[in-house]
């Protein structure tokens, strides 16, 4: 049966064959060029709700066979007037050996090292899979990862991606400030309305991407997870 990836036969040329929604109008990611962009000065800066999460709460670590997300809590949210949106999960979006550079949205052309993205959905719905086949369900805040110093924060999560090498394999995170993996300036972003990457890519994201990467080491960049039958390597270059 056809499950979707990133290369081969069933690579994203071959997701709008499956998907209805892939290769839409609306569909993300995207290269934020100078000549789609336009300054809105009416654009509130994000607002984060419950990131400072204690020591004493748990997140998980998990790998679906495609990526390795980590699962958020509940009492977590942004606020994008009109709404709240409470957090889901976040993953990663990582290069691999042939294409180092794994970021999804670029800017003005140039490809980051990785992407993070942090999905909520809007607390509107009662749950993440209603609110995804829904126009305004989804708010996903992508961070771009550079290469530069080393990031303490993200090392809690990429140490620990060795435990969850295999597909269906979890581990515990203890909670920490999920502010720290955000870039400072929480008030530069490019917003746009988008779809989920992946398949089935459903046109239901308001996308923020923020304008300043947050940089980690090359170490840290170099933890790569070729997914399939999920092997870590650890390429550290
Ligand atoms: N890249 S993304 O942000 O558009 C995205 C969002 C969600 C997502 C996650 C939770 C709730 C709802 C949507 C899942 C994926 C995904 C990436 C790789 C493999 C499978 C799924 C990707
Ligand atoms: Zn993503």
């Amino acid at each position: 049966d056809y499950h979707w990836a990133y290369s081969g036969e069933n690579g994203e040329t071959s997701w709008p064959t499956k998907y209805g929604f892939c290769g839409g109008v609306h569909q993300s990611p995207l290269d934020f060029h100078h000549s789609i962009l336009q300054y809105d000065s009416t654009l509130y800066p994000i607002r984060l709700q419950g990131y400072n999460v204690s020591t004493t709460d748990y997140f998980t670590l998990s790998n679906n066979g495609h990526t390795v997300s980590m699962s958020l809590l509940p009492t977590m949210s942004i606020e994008i007037p009109p709404f709240t949106y409470i957090a889901s999960s976040l993953h990663f979006h990582w290069g691999n050996l042939a294409h180092p550079k794994g970021s999804e949205h670029c800017i003005g052309g140039k490809r980051f090292a990785a992407e993070v993205h942090v999905v909520h959905y809007n607390s509107k719905y009662a749950d993440v899979a209603t609110a995804m086949n829904a126009a305004d369900g989804l708010a996903v805040l992508g961070i771009l990862l550079e290469v530069g110093s080393f990031h303490s924060s993200y090392d809690g999560i990429l140490t620990r991606l060795v435990n969850v090498k295999y597909k269906g394999q979890n581990a515990l995170i203890p909670g920490f400030n999920l502010q720290t993996l955000l870039p400072t300036r929480l008030d530069e972003f490019y917003r746009y309305e988008g779809s989920l990457t992946t398949p089935p890519c459903n046109p239901s994201v308001l996308w923020t991407v923020f304008r300043n990467p947050v940089f980690i080491s090359l170490e840290q960049v170099s933890i790569r997870i070729f997914f399939g039958t999920v092997c870590l390597t650890l390429v550290l270059s």
